[in-house]
């Protein structure tokens, strides 16, 4: 049985760099970057009645989650007034939590997926065996399974998973230190799309030398974190996809400064420690159990993002996921 795997691709946006530099010019022109606004406004809307149903049910001093604690924190402020707890930044603060949590983690996990359809002798596209049932999910109508498809290189990251965690159980993230190809694999997928290509604007405290240029203080300083990625003294042909960039010559994980894809300091992406759970457990759960398949050749996938600036997306793409 195979039934639709289709991957959605992004809303188009004319120019989001034309939105970075004149933002307020973007909102007075017609065009289909007003359906973000909209789903801006929808979902203003979804967290304000949630913030309402939590003031109706809440105990002050015990809270659930965060909205709870930051309505404590409100009472707390009530008579401050310089506070900053206040209801428009819970709402903002939700939204952003909502917005940095979920695009950036799926527009991973769906880029993943393309690049290892891109490169099967990484994730181990195994050809069909007696013990693969084709069952899962893949393009309607479409079948043959994965014995359709030529011998592959070795599965490497599906090696991994058999050899580490076996069929019997769903990785966890205990088996992170124990499966340093696959760490490997998922370090340079996010190096290799950088799917947030620039870190948030910084004003400079002090004057500041940089490379010969003086920046005076209060200058805006907008971090390149894809340029360190693509950067060739820190990786070894940058522009190409090479786990090894993060193994040493034992095969072991090795870290790379240079990898910056939640960028550094204080401000650092708040949420980087979930997003590498998340995409540790999705890829993995996902490779343990299904041989992915291309529609058509592997050759012919492209790999450009289909929006940069905002954030790199992976173009629309087909696969096709077979039991293993
Ligand atoms: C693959 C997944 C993710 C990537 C690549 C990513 C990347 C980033 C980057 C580059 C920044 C800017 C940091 C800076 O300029 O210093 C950022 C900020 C932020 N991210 Fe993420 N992020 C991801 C997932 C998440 C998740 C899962 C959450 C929350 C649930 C989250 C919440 C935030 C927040 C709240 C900020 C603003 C932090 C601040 O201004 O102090 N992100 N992220």
């Amino acid at each position: 049985m195979e039934t639709s795997g289709l991957v959605q691709g992004p809303i188009e946006i004319p120019s989001p760099e034309m939105y970075n530099i004149f933002p307020s010019i973007l909102h007075w022109l017609p065009g289909p970057h007003h359906r973000i606004f909209r789903n801006f406004a929808e979902l203003r809307v979804f967290i304000s009645e949630q913030i309402q149903r939590h003031r109706q049910t809440r105990q002050p001093g015990e809270p659930r989650d965060f909205i709870d604690c930051f309505l404590d924190q409100m009472d707390q402020e009530q008579k401050d007034s310089e506070r900053h707890f206040q209801e428009e930044t819970l709402v903002m603060t939700t939204h952003n939590l909502f917005f940095g949590g979920t695009e950036t983690t799926s527009n991973t996990l769906r880029y993943g997926l393309l690049i290892l359809l891109k490169y099967p002798e990484v994730a181990g596209l195994r050809a069909g065996g007696p013990g693969m049932r084709g069952l899962g999910l893949g393009l309607a109508g479409v079948h043959g399974g994965c014995s359709s498809q030529p011998e592959p290189a070795p599965a490497k990251v599906q090696a991994e998973l058999d050899a580490v965690v076996g069929r019997m159980r769903a990785p966890s993230l205990e088996d992170r230190g124990r499966l340093p190809y696959t760490n490997a694999v998922l370090h340079e997928i996010q190096r290799f799309i950088s799917v947030v290509p620039l870190g948030l604007p910084r004003a400079l405290t002090p004057d500041t030398h940089l490379h010969g240029h003086f920046l005076p203080k209060g200058t805006f300083v907008i971090p390149l974190l894809v340029s360190a990625h693509r950067d060739p003294t820190q990786f070894k042909d940058p522009d190409s996809f090479n786990p090894r960039n993060f193994l040493n010559n034992e095969g072991e994980f090795q870290s790379n400064d240079a990898f910056t894809p939640f960028a550094l300091g204080k401000r650092m992406c708040l949420g980087a420690g979930l997003a590498r759970s998340e995409i540790f457990l999705f890829f993995t759960a996902i490779l343990q159990r299904f041989c992915l398949l291309p529609v058509g050749s592997p050759t012919n996938l492209d790999l450009t993002p289909q929006c940069t600036s905002l954030g790199n997306m992976p173009p629309a793409f087909q696969l096709r996921l077979v039991t293993l």
